[in-house]
Order: structure tokens, then C-alpha cells, then sequence
């Protein structure tokens, strides 16, 4: 318990941000087999008579059934809410049926042994409640404390990494982290565990990724690899995670509740083989998931079957990821090996040495990009700050955005992104021409302008303050005449009595009809002169929307950079002011570090959040308010019925705050909602950037839902093309 909190007051779990997915993945690998090798332990145990054969006939059932459910649960098959159910419930349901079915017909003859139980709230050996340590001899107390150590060390690293691995990125959480208020209430519980004499609680209960993964609420949207046998498929998505204390708290008091006549009755039921048929359960779906796994399979893979999205297939020596296996596997193997000697309890120490080993000497082999691919950080951003963000990523990185390069004073851009967004001038450099799948090295730029998911990436030195409007964009290529049509009249007053602003909605796409490689990667399309026409259109109007997938992933400024005399970027009065659409409220303090950073230096507009009802997050809205943006809950939205936002309360509220236009940038979720038929109405201009560049499938595509088969879903009027540097550039009205 000391020991512990030793740990908590000297924040010692800010260590954590050195450990990877590589170190977890070895963990997770071990505790896969741990199950497995527990359930083998359990069968042996049978004997070598027909209960030993029934036993094992029941432990593959579970098996076989447990590990069914999961699948359906990630199939199109059934009701949605149906799969979720089989998923949810269905491998407790198969332990119940399981522990029933060995007493139909002749099974009934053979004599199963159960889970063995003892008396209710009766230590298992005949003693008193209490450990007896007043009798202790104080020299054997000091004997314990090497031993003490090693378990602050399991503890320390077990609770821990489980932690990071329930909060790991695939899982949208908004809530905070607190390891250090973990790890101390975990000293506590030891203590209290030591004095009456049982297992100390720690480790995977609660914080065991199982736990986080039966939270979440998926829904069902199309594949994104829609087409040839693919096509009208859907998959099965997280859409955010009930992050609450009562199921912790159920789950302890079931423990309790386990202790209790009754229960330990029902318990006492259970066949031992059905038990082991669980450990294969979790040990099975533990392993699949796991990043080992993942790597072998993928080496396994016809090459030509592995889709091009693909991370791994961006390395260039297929040598660098056997290696990294077979690491990997010497660390699983040596940690393996341990538990099974007398010095078992070490084991904590090999994968404690994993970690330095990862920091220090991998980077001596592998290239960076490559250990970028192979491995990354456990937990998100938003996680990682509770314990100093993670290793490579200053705190500023995640709170403040990352300033220009060194010695580059027009280039200022978004969290580490290699993109040419942001202060380019028409004179496009090779390097540019290559980030746009042109010239030499390109395909190869382009992928390097990817920012994978969660990550912010550079490590600049922090340059006090951020300047993001001191590089302007001039437009002296652009006659904008011929787009004033398509433009508010007025960005901030309407005349005409409309009951909406005016709405443009404006996105860059390839030659494929997509706006980006990958939902989660931002993608360059725009050349430097279609995006000075964007920060035109930006200073056209009072507001911008983006919904919550662009925001997470792109983390924008959405400010304008434009510039009429090419020196000075416009005023501040003519910033619009960036709206965020995130109907489930998924967003958390975390993401979009560069809006709240604009906002808080003068340098953008305060942000607004549109949730729909009671979808607000307490943090996120503190956060906007906090730099003067506002937080409008507006209509519902049902993330299982794909009705989409109800745009008309959407642009109602908005026009109630005063904003009379506004240009709608996307990504492909919104866009798509937007152009349904019965959106079309709120529409006032598209438009449209196409850049002479072919994504290939599996990108975000701009592809409304089909209402009908005889006619063209959108149909388009007072077109205009316009020829724009590489680009080009339709304006037109919606019929
Ligand atoms: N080339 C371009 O001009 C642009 C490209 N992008 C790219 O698009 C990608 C992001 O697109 P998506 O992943 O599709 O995310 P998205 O930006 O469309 O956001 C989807 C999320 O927003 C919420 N949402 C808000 N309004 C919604 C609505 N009306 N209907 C459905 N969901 C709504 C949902 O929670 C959903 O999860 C990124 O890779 C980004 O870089 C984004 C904007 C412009
Ligand atoms: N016009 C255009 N062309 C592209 O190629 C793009 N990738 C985008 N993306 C949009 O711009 C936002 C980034 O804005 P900041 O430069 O950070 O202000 C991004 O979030 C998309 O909305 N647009």
C-alpha cells in the first residue's frame, strides 16, 4: 500500500508515455496464452475418464459458441439490435445453457467436476477474518519488502498498461484519464486486500479492454471499400462509448454478491470444462485482436488481396516487420518462460524492460517512418495527458498547435501535418507537385501528407506566439467576379427575409470523386491556387462547418489566410467562425487543439459545438465556452436510423445567432447527408474543386444515398467551369 502510493504521489505513472502498443501488444500476447495455457490446466485436471472426455467436448462447445457470437456481433446478419445482443450476451448465456446441457440424457451419468466454492462470507482456510501481522516477526517483515517490490511492479505495470490498453485509441473515449488517482486507490485496495489475507484486486478488473469494448455502441455504415464484391456491404462501427461507474460498481458488488448462499449454490454449479471453455473464449479473441497477431497475418497475405490502405504496406523493407515479429515474440517468449519457474513473480521485469529497449534501441535499426508503422502510442492524445502526453509529443502539441518550421517563416500548419495548406504561394515548388501525386516523388509525398489518426505528430520548438494568419494568400490568379453569383450577397445580413443563411457548400475531390485516401487522413487535393479561392470563400462568409470525423482528423484552423493586397490577411471581422457538427457529442478537450488555440490568441473565431439532445460532454463544452465559443443542442439524431442530421434546425438555430451565411466543407459523412433529396432545399451553390489525381478505392467518397432509380440524384443548374492552376473548378446552383 505504501509503496503505492509512493508511486501516486511522485507521479510515477507519468513513465507511462514511453510505453507503446509494442510493449502492450507482448502483454496482451502473454495474457492471451495465459488463458489458453489456464483452460489446458483446467481440462488436465479431469482425469482421463469420460468426465475428462465430456469436459472437453463442453469446453470446445463454449468455445465454438462464444467465439460464433463475437463474430455475428461484427456481421451484417440480423437486426442490428439483435447482433448486439448475440455479441453483448451471448457467451454468459452459453456458460448458463452450457452448465444445463451436461445434464440432459446420458451426460446426467457423468460425474463433472464444478467450480469448487466454500462456506458463504467464510475465508477459504478455517481462520479468523483478519491476517494476524501484530504476530508477525519484525525481521520477516523486512524479508518481505524485496518481495513487496516485485508486486508494486506487477501491480505498477499490470494495472496500468491493462488501463491503457481498455482507454486504447479504437476506443472514442471522452472522459478523462486518471492513472494517478488509479494507481493510488489501487494502494488502498492492496492494503485492505493484505489485512484480510485475500488476492489483491488488481489488474484487468475494471480496467480490462473486454470491459471498454462491451461499452460501446457501434452502428452500422457502409463499407468503405464500396465497390466490386464489396459493394452494399456495411460494417460495423464504434460510434462513441457509455463511459459511467455502474457497471464498475456492479461488478464489484456481484463479487461481493458471489460470497453470498445463494450465489455460491448457483456457482457451484458450474462444470469445470465449461469454465475452461471461457478461458479459450477470451484467450481466442484476446489473441486475435492483438497486434502480433495482426502483423503475422498480414505476412501471411497474398499481397495482391491486402488493401492498399493498408499501414504496413507502406514499408518499404518487408525485413523490417519480420524483425519486429520475432522481437516481439523473444520478449513474449522470455516473459512466458519466467511465469513458468519459481520465479514467476519476476515476469513483470522482462516487459518493464521491454519499454526502454523499444525507446532507445529499436530506433537504432528501424527508420523512424518505419517504427511509425510498426508501432504507436497505446492511448489517444486525450488520454495520454493526464500523464504528460506521450514520448515525442510536447504538451503543447496536444493544447496548442505546432508552429512553422524552423527557418520557414510562411509555412504554418496544422498538428504535424506535411500539407501544403496553409501559405503557399501560386509559385508551386516540386515539393508541392509531388504532395499532389505530381512530379517526381510523387504517390510517395502524397502518402507522407497522410496524419494517421490521434497522433500529432511533430516536434517543432515552440515558437511563442503561433502566427497562423501572418502568411496571406493572395488571389491575383483568380478573376472572383465569376464566382460572386454563387456567393452571399452579404455575408453578414440578408435582405431577402430568408429563413436560412445562404449555404455553400464547397469541398476539393480527386479525379475518383473522393475527398481523402481514408476517413481519419487528411488529404492535399486543393493546388496552392484552389486553396487560396478556399480562404476567399472562407472571408465570403460568417461561418463554416465541418463535421466531427473532419475535425478529429484534420484538427483545422478554419480561419482564413486570405489576402487582398498579398501582404495583409484580412481582419479579424472577416474570420468565420468554424462550427462544429458532432450530433453524438464525441468530440473531447483533446481534439481540434488548433481551433481553441486561434480562438484563445485572437487569431479565428470562438468555435461553436452542435450536439443534438442532451449529447453534451461537460469537459468539451467548458472548453469552448472557455475561449468564448458557444454549444447549441439542436434536434436529435439517431445514430442506428441513418435520417441524418435535421439540417433545417441546424441552419435555423444558426441564422437565430445571427449567422446569415455559411460554407459547409465537409467530410464525406456530411456531405453526403447534405445532398440527399429532402436536404437539397437548404443548398444555395456548390463549389466544387477537382484535382487531376486519382485517390484509388477505399478513399472518402462524396456519394449521396440513392432516392430513386430513374433520375440523377442531384441535379445541377448555371454551371460554371473554371480552369484554376492544375485544378479546376465548378460553380453551380442545385434545381
Ligand atoms: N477534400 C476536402 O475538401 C475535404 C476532405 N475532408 C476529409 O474528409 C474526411 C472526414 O470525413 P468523414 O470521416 O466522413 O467525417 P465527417 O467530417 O463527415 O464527420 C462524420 C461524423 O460527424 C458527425 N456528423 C455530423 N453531421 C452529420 C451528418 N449530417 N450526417 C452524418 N454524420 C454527421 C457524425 O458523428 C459522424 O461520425 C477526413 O479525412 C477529411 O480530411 C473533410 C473536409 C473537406
Ligand atoms: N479546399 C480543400 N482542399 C483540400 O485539398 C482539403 N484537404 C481541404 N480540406 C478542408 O480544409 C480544412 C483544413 O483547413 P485549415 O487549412 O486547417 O484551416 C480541412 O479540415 C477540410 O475541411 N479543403
Amino acid at each position: 500500500m505504501i509503496m503505492h502510493w509512493i508511486l501516486a504521489i511522485t507521479n510515477a505513472c507519468n513513465a507511462l508515455k514511453y510505453v507503446t502498443r509494442f510493449s502492450c501488444d507482448i502483454f496482451g500476447f502473454y495474457v492471451a496464452f495465459i488463458y489458453l495455457q489456464k483452460g489446458i490446466q483446467v481440462l488436465t485436471r479431469q482425469g482421463s475418464e469420460a468426465p475428462f472426455y465430456l469436459s472437453i467436448v463442453v469446453a470446445l462447445l463454449v468455445l465454438v459458441i462464444g467465439y460464433l457470437c463475437g463474430v455475428i456481433g461484427t456481421s451484417p446478419l440480423f437486426q442490428h439490435y439483435i447482433r448486439v445482443f448475440i455479441k453483448d450476451y451471448g457467451t454468459p448465456l452459453t456458460v448458463i445453457f452450457l452448465t444445463g446441457f451436461v445434464h440432459i440424457g446420458k451426460m446426467r451419468e457423468v460425474s463433472l467436476s464444478t467450480l469448487p466454492t466454500s462456506k458463504a462470507f467464510f475465508p477459504t482456510l478455517d481462520r479468523g477474518w483478519f491476517i494476524h501481522f501484530w504476530d508477525i516477526r519484525v525481521g520477516d517483515v523486512f524479508i518481505a519488502i524485496p518481495f513487496a517490490i516485485l508486486l508494486t511492479i506487477l501491480f505498477y505495470f499490470d494495472h496500468n498498461v491493462s488501463s491503457l490498453i481498455a482507454q486504447g485509441t479504437e476506443f472514442p473515449l471522452r472522459k478523462p484519464a486518471g492513472f494517478h488517482w488509479d494507481i493510488f486507490l489501487l494502494g488502498i485496495t492492496t492494503g485492505v486486500a493484505g489485512l484480510l489475507g485475500i488476492p489483491f484486486p488488481n489488474g484487468l478488473i475494471p480496467q480490462a479492454p473486454f470491459h471498454t469494448d462491451s461499452l460501446c455502441v457501434t452502428k452500422v455504415v457502409a463499407d468503405p471499400n464500396e465497390e466490386g464484391a464489396n459493394k452494399g456491404h456495411v460494417v460495423t462501427k464504434v460510434d462513441h462509448v457509455v463511459e459511467q461507474r455502474v457497471s464498475n460498481l456492479a461488478q464489484g458488488l456481484l463479487t461481493l454478491g458471489t460470497m453470498s448462499g445463494p450465489l455460491l449454490i448457483v456457482l457451484h454449479l458450474i462444470p469445470q470444462g465449461v469454465l475452461a471453455g471461457l478461458f479459450f473464449v477470451m484467450g481466442v479473441q484476446a489473441l486475435e485482436g492483438n497486434g502480433i497477431t495482426l502483423k503475422i497475418l498480414f505476412l501471411c497475405k497474398d499481397r495482391s488481396l491486402t488493401p492498399k490502405s493498408e499501414p504496413l504496406k507502406r514499408i518499404q523493407r518487408r525485413l523490417a516487420i519480420w524483425v519486429f515479429i520475432a522481437i516481439q515474440l523473444v520478449g513474449f517468449g522470455a516473459t512466458f518462460a519466467i511465469t513458468q519457474t519459481i520465479a514467476a513473480v519476476g515476469f513483470p521485469i522482462i516487459i518493464l524492460l521491454l519499454i526502454p529497449f523499444r525507446t532507445f534501441a529499436l530506433p537504432k535499426w528501424f527508420t523512424d517512418e518505419e517504427l511509425r508503422l510498426l508501432d504507436a502510442p497505446t492511448a489517444s492524445p486525450f488520454t495520454m495527458i493526464s500523464v504528460g502526453g506521450n514520448f515525442g509529443e510536447s504538451l503543447d502539441d496536444l493544447d496548442s498547435p505546432v508552429v512553422g518550421r524552423s527557418g520557414d517563416e510562411t509555412a504554418v500548419q496544422s498538428g504535424g501535418s506535411d500539407g501544403m495548406l496553409v501559405g503557399d504561394t501560386a509559385e508551386e515548388s516540386d515539393e508541392g507537385a509531388a504532395e499532389r501525386g505530381e512530379g517526381p516523388g510523387a504517390g510517395m509525398k502524397r502518402r507522407e501528407s497522410w496524419r494517421a489518426e490521434g497522433r500529432s505528430g511533430s516536434t517543432m520548438e515552440p515558437e511563442p506566439p503561433p502566427t497562423y494568419i501572418s502568411s496571406p494568400t493572395p488571389l491575383h490568379f483568380l478573376d472572383c467576379a465569376i464566382l460572386e453569383p454563387y456567393l452571399p450577397q452579404n455575408r453578414d445580413s440578408n435582405e431577402s427575409g430568408a429563413v436560412y443563411p445562404h449555404v455553400t457548400l464547397t469541398y476539393a475531390q480527386s479525379l475518383d470523386g473522393q475527398i481523402s485516401l481514408q476517413p481519419g487522413a487528411q488529404t492535399v487535393l486543393s493546388g496552392p491556387e484552389t486553396k487560396a479561392m478556399t480562404h476567399y470563400l472562407r472571408s465570403r462568409h460568417a461561418g463554416i462547418i465541418v463535421g466531427a470525423g473532419t475535425a478529429k482528423a484534420d484538427n483545422p484552423g478554419l480561419n482564413t489566410r486570405y489576402s487582398e493586397d498579398g501582404i495583409n490577411v484580412v481582419g479579424f471581422e472577416r474570420q468565420p467562425r468554424p462550427f462544429i457538427l458532432d450530433p453524438s457529442g464525441s468530440m473531447g478537450v483533446g481534439h481540434t487543439p488548433k481551433l481553441f488555440a486561434l480562438a484563445e490568441s485572437g487569431q479565428g473565431k470562438p468555435p461553436c459545438w452542435i450536439v443534438t439532445g442532451s449529447r453534451v460532454n461537460e469537459h468539451m463544452e467548458n472548453r469552448v465556452r472557455g475561449v468564448g465559443g458557444k454549444v447549441f443542442e439542436v434536434g436529435e439524431y439517431d445514430i442506428y436510423r441513418e435520417q441524418g442530421m435535421d439540417w433545417g434546425a441546424v441552419l435555423r438555430q444558426m441564422k437565430t445567432d445571427g449567422v446569415e451565411s455559411v460554407m459547409i466543407e465537409g467530410g464525406g459523412q456530411v456531405i453526403k447527408d447534405l445532398l440527399r433529396r429532402k436536404n437539397q432545399m437548404y443548398i444555395s451553390s456548390v463549389i466544387v474543386t477537382i484535382a487531376p489525381t486519382y485517390l484509388g478505392a477505399g478513399g472518402v467518397a462524396v456519394a449521396p444515398k440513392r432516392s430513386a432509380w430513374t433520375e440523377n440524384e442531384v441535379s445541377l443548374r448555371g454551371i460554371k467551369w473554371m480552369p484554376l492552376g492544375q485544378d479546376v473548378v465548378m460553380a453551380a446552383f442545385i434545381i
